[in-house]
Formats: C-alpha cells, structure tokens, sequence
C-alpha cells in the first residue's frame, strides 16, 4: 500500500472512467475516502450494490463538499453545469480535475466557475473500451497508458500539478504534461477522427443491403471488427467530443479526404506505383514507432515488401 495521495476524492459521473478510478485508487491505497455522485438514480443504486465510491451521495455538491480532489467524470458537454453547481461548497486549496477527452472547450465551460482558491488541473487518461456506465471498470484501464495533465494556464499552481500526476502513477498510469490547443489536435488525429471514420465505415457497411447482419460478423477480418468495437462506444460522449473539438477535427477530416481522394484515383487509373509508395510509407510509420518502443503488442515484421 502506497502513502495516500489525497484525503478525499470525489467523483462526479460514475461511468467507465470513474469506476476504473476507484478500484484504481483503491487497489494502491491513494486516497483515504472517495465519495461519488451520478445523475441517475439508477447509477447510483447499482454503485452502492457494487461497492463503488465509500460514500455515493444524492447531489454534486454533496459528493463535493469537503473534497481535496474532485474528478469531473462526466462527458465534455456537461462538465460547466457540474462545476457551476459544486462551485459553492468547494474547500479552499482543494483541486478540480476532469478527464474529458477534449480540453480547451472544458477549460472554457469550467475555470469560470471556479473560486479563485481552488487550483484548476485537467487531466485526459488515453485509456478506455466501448462499454461504459458503472459496471465497466476495472482497477487495471491505467496501467502502462498514458495520462495527459493539462494545466489551465501557466500560473497553475506547482503543487497542485505535481500532487493530480502522483494520483495517476499511482493508478498505473504513465504521465504527460501538454498545453491545451496542442492536446486538442494530437487527440484529433490519434482519436477522434479514427473514431468518426470507424462510426462512418460501420454505418456504410450497415447500409450496403447486400451485406447481412451475420455477414458483417461473420467475414469480418480483425479491422473491420476493431472498427465495429469503436463504433459501439457510447453516443453521448462522441457527440459531445465532436461538438467541442470541431476546429482540430475539422482541420484533421479535410486532410483525411485530400488523401482519400487521390488514393481513390490511384486505384481508377491503376496508378500502382502510388499505392505502393504510399503504403511503403505508412507501414515505415508503423515500423518506427515500434521501433520506438510505443507499442508492446507489435508483430514481428521479418518480411520486407517488394515491388512486383
Ligand atoms: N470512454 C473512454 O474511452 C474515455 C477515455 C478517456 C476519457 N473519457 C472521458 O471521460 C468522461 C466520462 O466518460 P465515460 O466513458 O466514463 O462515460 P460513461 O458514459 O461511462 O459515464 C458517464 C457518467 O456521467 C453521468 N452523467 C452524465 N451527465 C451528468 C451530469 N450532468 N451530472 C452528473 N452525472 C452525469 C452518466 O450518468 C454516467 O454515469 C467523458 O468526458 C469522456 O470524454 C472517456
Ligand atoms: O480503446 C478504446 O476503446 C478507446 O477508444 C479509447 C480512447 C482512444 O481513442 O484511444 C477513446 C477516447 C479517449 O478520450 C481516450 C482513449
């Protein structure tokens, strides 16, 4: 058991992100109570037949209160009216945190309800699955991931800083700091245009009449099931990612299409030789970042691809 890292910890919204937080927390001892809160009654009660949080409270503001931490675990579009609403009862030199998958819009729809007493510290753990709500979690989604802490602005307290990035190691996770827009357009490129490409390659496959239900699974090599995990992931939270990450999705689509476009005339004009560079390079891109280390689950690539 490690030394806890807070007194108190309260989360707020009990889905796949908190749950995993608390049997995370839990597992390494580093928080000596957690107190949680979900807008659904239903939420709630099964978090109590489950265990999850110490003390599951019916407001907010009562899971808040008194609270060295508070986790704002709900999706990026209701994090403002939760911090509107815990704002009175905060303690003072207590810290507000959020895993939203989108940081400046959250920043934006929460600082300005924070007391000045209060240090601000966003933080996004690159770890999830397409199951959500409280049943989800499980203590090990950290471990080995990446976790990006995303200081509201510079004059944020080092303290503060230095105390959220303990509480992550010690959910397995390993750390990263980053300034809000930059965050923004990495997870754009890593995530979120993947997942609306992933939505869209589900849906037309969905919509090709020839292609059965038992089809789609049955013939489905392991991309096309990947696509179909993530495109099972929940709809409220991908709305809301899109919605408040427009510009770097936007930014991130339109170069995704220029490409698509001359792939897709490549193949008309039987252009190979553009096919095969282009893949050449993307599998390069691959390569390094085995290479690099950044991917245990790598194949062993032994073959080198040759032109015909
Ligand atoms: N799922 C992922 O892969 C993943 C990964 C990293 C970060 N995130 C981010 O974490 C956050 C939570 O995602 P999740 O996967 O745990 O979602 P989830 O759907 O499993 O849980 C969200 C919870 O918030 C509750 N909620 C919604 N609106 C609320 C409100 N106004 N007040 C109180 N509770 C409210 C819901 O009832 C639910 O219990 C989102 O902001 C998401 O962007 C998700
Ligand atoms: O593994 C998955 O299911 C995920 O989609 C996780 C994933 C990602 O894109 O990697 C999804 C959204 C988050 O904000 C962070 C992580």
């Amino acid at each position: 058991m490690t030394k806890p890292v807070y007194g108190r910890v309260a989360l707020i919204g009990l889905g796949l992100i908190a749950s995993s937080m608390f049997w995370a927390i839990k597992r390494a001892g580093l928080a000596g109570e957690v107190t949680g809160y979900a807008r659904s009654q239903e939420t709630r009660d099964t978090a109590r037949k489950i265990g999850l949080c110490d003390r599951v409270c019916e407001s907010a503001a009562e899971a808040a209160e008194g609270a060295d931490l508070v986790v704002l675990c709900v999706p990026v579009g209701a994090m403002g009216g939760v911090a509107q609403e815990i704002s009175p009862v905060l303690k003072p030199g207590a810290t507000v945190s959020d895993v939203g998958s989108v940081k400046r819009a959250v920043i934006d729809a929460v600082a300005p309800h924070l007391p000045e007493a209060v240090h601000f510290v966003p933080a996004h753990p690159l770890a999830g699955t397409e199951h959500s709500g409280p049943q989800s979690g499980f203590a090990e989604l950290y471990d080995n991931r990446w976790c990006i802490v995303v200081p509201a602005d510079d004059d944020t307290d080092a303290e503060a800083v230095a105390r959220l990035r303990s509480l992550w190691e010690g959910m397995g996770a390993n750390v990263d700091q980053m300034d809000a827009d930059h965050h923004d357009l990495v997870l754009a490129v890593t995530s979120h245009a993947p997942h609306l490409i992933a939505y869209t390659m589900v849906g037309v496959a969905d919509d090709l009449r020839r292609v059965t239900d038992s089809e789609v699974i049955k013939y489905s090599a392991a991309g096309f099931r990947d696509f179909t995990r993530i495109a099972a992931s929940d709809p409220t939270m991908w709305r809301d990612v899109f919605l408040n990450n427009k510009e770097a999705t936007l930014e991130i689509l339109g170069r995704f299409t220029e490409e698509l476009f001359a792939l897709q005339r490549a193949i008309r004009t039987g252009d190979g030789d553009h096919l095969f560079d282009y893949f050449t390079h993307t599998r390069a891109i691959r390569r390094g970042i085995i290479e690099a280390g950044q991917d245990t689950d790598a194949p062993d690539f032994g073959r080198g691809a040759k032109k015909p």
